[in-house]
């Protein structure tokens, strides 16, 4: 196991050549392009073992990569193909609340970057607000509330390094719309269509889940789903100029209710994350499968 000194462990920021060189170490052992990056979500793990020909790799062993801290994230960095398509999928994210600064959890975004990604797919589990919403229901993100960014903690924040993108990056097309478009389409063509919707996630720091007021503020502010992860991933992915389609698994209602008896717990996200597995591993394989028929979507 590789042993990260304390100095290393405190470590905020990686440069342009450090990402390079671990970008530059995974390529030497794998002989895939990965042009799909995916990120699994909370309990949806299960996304990468649809890859075959896969090169797995321990996030412990892998140059400058933070390691994976949550029940329902394994760790590993998996390469392997998709109907032929070559694709890089993280089996476990990072997130603030595991005390790793927001530029360590964005690290992978860039690596996907520099290993030549130009799409991303990153799933999360996040709690339903929209009264309409069920559990097990697919939300297609089609924009966000980056609560902590607004309160100034934004993954770009720190000196811009050109090479990866502009100091100032636009947000308002952060959300590819072909993307979600082709996911209303193929969602459609997969009888999907009682349980897709499409809608806006917010992000808080977590780990502690919401109180009611919290998410009736939310609400208020037009989030259709809460959550603790993807959208610092969306603004640094976006600054390197790749395309983004995100989703949320609606894992539990969020409670909104002073008489409600529910109460948000880890164990019922990851339950629920096995029992719409199947219908994510279909989604994610039918969209991959058409952005390699149509060139316009990579
Ligand atoms: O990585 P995601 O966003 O899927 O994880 C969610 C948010 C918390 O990490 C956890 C709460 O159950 O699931
Ligand atoms: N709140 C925040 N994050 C979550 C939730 C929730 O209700 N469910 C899954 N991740």
């Amino acid at each position: 196991m590789r042993r990260l000194s304390a100095a290393e462990r405190a470590r905020i920021r990686y440069t342009y050549e450090e990402c390079k060189a671990t970008a530059d170490w995974l390529l030497k052992q794998t002989d895939l392009c990965p042009l799909v990056g995916i990120v699994c979500g909370s309990g949806m793990g299960g996304l990468a073992d649809m890859l075959k020909d896969r090169v797995v790799f321990n996030y412990k062993d892998i140059p400058n990569f933070p390691q994976s801290t949550v029940h329902g994230h394994a760790g590993r960095l998996v390469f392997g193909t998709l109907k032929g398509r070559a694709c890089v999928c993280m089996q476990g994210r990072f997130h603030l609340y595991e005390g790793y600064s927001i530029q360590k959890i964005t690290l992978p975004m860039r690596i996907f970057k520099l290993l030549g990604v130009q799409t991303v797919m990153l799933t999360n589990a996040a709690g339903g607000l929209n009264q309409d919403y069920k559990v097990g229901d697919i939300m297609v993100l089609k924009d966000h509330l980056n609560f902590p960014g607004l309160a100034g903690n934004n993954p770009l924040v720190g000196p811009n390094d050109e090479r990866f993108g502009v100091r100032f990056p636009c947000m308002s097309d952060a959300y590819d719309r072909e993307l979600q478009q082709l996911a209303a389409e193929v969602g459609q063509e997969l009888g999907f269509g009682d349980f897709l919707r499409e809608g806006v996630y917010s992000v808080l720091g977590g780990p502690s889940f919401e109180t009611i007021a919290e998410c009736r503020m939310l609400s208020i502010l037009g989030a259709d789903a809460v959550g603790m992860s993807t959208v610092h991933e969306v603004v640094v992915a976006r600054h390197c100029g790749m395309r983004v389609f995100a989703l949320s698994l609606i894992t539990n209602r969020a409670v909104m209710d002073y008489d409600s008896a529910e109460r948000a717990n880890h164990e019922e996200v990851l339950e629920t994350g096995k029992l719409r597995a199947e219908q994510l591993e279909r989604l994610i394989t039918a969209m991959v499968t058409r952005l390699e028929h149509n060139n316009n979507y990579v």
